[in-house]
């Protein structure tokens, strides 16, 4: 198995600076936020075992686009700098703008699996840019806010537009995140649990505050993807729903 490149993460400094689409992608019908930066990802499937565009970095296996979705303020770009850089954005909340992406390779049973992680704005004027990436996303994180009774109503929502523009076999995973914000808390774990059964989705809880089951939900997709791309007969199949059932922590065992 070929080891190769993979290109270093995008500005992923500030949660304000936005990647938008590539030239190689559809353009989104807003004039003036599209301009492909110079580390901008290729708007195409990440072929397993391609290079990626760029230079430096890390070597990989295989590669795969992991796509965050949600309402605005639900903690999308908090939870993928919790995975990333293992820190907390807290402050002054800013709304992403357009698309922005990171880069993080696993170690997955011994296979360098590179996610190229795509953190949308979850705002409504942006859907259309954030449109023209489903098709490509291999994985979707879909998150709501514990706190927020109205990102979790809004869960069907997304789900019909992931069904309108995704590819139908995309491996999806429901969070509810914030769990760390006890009393604020208006969304039950058994609301999530029981929506994410009607829609036959893995369900966790997580806090990018905390950091609680964070690197559990990337790990598990990685694991999948990783499993659908390169299964072996001999292999036993792993089971994204089961895995995430016996590893993933309640909310009150990690408050800060
Ligand atoms: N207590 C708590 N606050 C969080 C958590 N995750 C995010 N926040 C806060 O929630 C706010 C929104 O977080 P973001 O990650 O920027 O939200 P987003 O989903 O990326 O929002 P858009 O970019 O507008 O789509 C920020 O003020 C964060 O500090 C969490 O796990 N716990
Ligand atoms: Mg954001």
């Amino acid at each position: 198995m070929s080891r190769k490149k993979t290109s270093k993460s995008k500005g992923a400094s500030t949660p304000a600076a936005s990647t938008l689409p590539s030239a190689n992608g559809p353009r989104p019908a807003r004039s003036g936020t599209a301009r492909p930066g110079p580390d901008a990802p290729p708007n195409g499937p990440l072929q397993p075992g391609r290079p990626s565009l760029g230079g430096g970095g890390d070597f990989y296996d295989v590669a795969f686009k992991v796509m965050l979705v949600g309402d605005s303020g639900v903690g999308k770009t908090c939870l993928l700098v919790r995975f990333k850089d293992g820190a907390f954005l807290a402050g002054t909340f800013i709304s992403t703008v357009g698309i922005d992406f990171r880069n993080k390779v696993l170690d997955v049973d011994g296979v360098k699996v590179k996610l190229q992680m795509w953190d949308t704005a979850g705002q409504e004027r942006f859907r259309s840019v954030t449109h023209a990436y489903y098709r490509d996303a291999h994985a979707l994180l879909l998150l709501y806010d514990v706190t927020n009774k109205a990102s979790f109503d809004n869960i069907q929502a997304w789900l019909a537009e992931i069904h309108e523009y995704a590819q139908h076999d995309v491996a999806l995973m429901l969070l509810g995140n914030k769990v760390d914000s006890a009393h604020e808390r208006v969304v039950k774990r058994e609301d999530g649990e029981k929506l994410a059964k009607e829609y036959g989705l893995p369900f966790m809880e997580t806090s990018a505050k905390t950091g609680l089951n964070v690197d559990l939900a990337f790990t598990a997709i990685a694991k999948e993807l990783k499993q659908r791309s390169m299964k072996t007969p001999s292999e036993p199949r792993f089971r994204l729903h089961d895995y995430v059932k016996r590893e993933g922590r309640g909310a009150s065992c990690c408050r800060p």
